[in-house]
């Protein structure tokens, strides 16, 4: 498993060892040893799937303490921008954010820890997957507007699907009155 860092406190791009061979693929997608090895200690206790349709878009969530989550998320088919904003009004990188190309043919993984807004555009129809660190509290659920201008993402994309809750997320100026993490 190859680590990449991003230049975020925990948040880390990482690269599994894959075998191919004539019948196909195989790789560990989660060991803990190993994970635990690499210094990623989270206690993963919740598997999410989702199906996007090309041009979705889901996100900026997080959901706050004590049920705040970290995620380890991948793509098992399709392609999609993935994007984490530090949402820790204390971190060096408060208000910036990351992204990263998760493609199911390459088999890579983000690592979004506790503190960060997390979200997503399918690039293709997708197939998306995480492991979440603590269980779903529809109750601590919060996000940022994905479109928020101060946030300056590039999503790539003009009009994507996107949820009714996702479209009245605050900003991020509104999350900064009273930030969570
Ligand atoms: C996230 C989640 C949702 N649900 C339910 C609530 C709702 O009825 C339905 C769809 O929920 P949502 O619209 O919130 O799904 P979605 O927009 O896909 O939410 C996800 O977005 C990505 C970007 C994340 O980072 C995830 O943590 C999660 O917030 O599924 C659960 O039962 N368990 C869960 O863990």
């Amino acid at each position: 498993m190859k680590i990449i860092e991003t230049g975020f406190d925990g948040l880390y791009e990482l690269e599994p060892n894959v075998f191919g061979d004539k019948r196909g693929y195989f790789f560990e997608s989660f060991k803990k040893s190993l994970f635990v090895e690499l210094g990623i200690t989270e206690d993963f206790v919740q598997d999410n799937e989702s199906f996007s349709v090309k041009g979705t878009l889901r996100g900026l969530h997080y959901q706050q303490n004590p049920h705040a989550q970290a995620k380890l998320v991948r793509v098992v088919s399709g392609k999609v921008l993935d994007v984490a904003v530090d949402l820790r009004k204390d971190s060096p990188t408060f208000g910036k954010h990351h992204t990263v190309i998760l493609d199911a043919e390459k088999h890579n993984m983000f690592l979004v820890p506790a503190g960060f807004g997390h979200g997503f555009v399918a690039l293709e129809d997708s197939v998306f997957t995480y492991k979440c660190s603590n269980y779903y509290n529809k109750e601590s659920e919060g996000g940022v507007l994905w479109s928020d201008p101060v946030l300056n993402i590039d999503w790539g994309i003009e009009n994507p699907i996107v949820s009714e809750k996702d479209q009245v997320l605050p900003t991020f100026d509104a999350y900064k009155q009273n930030p969570v993490f």
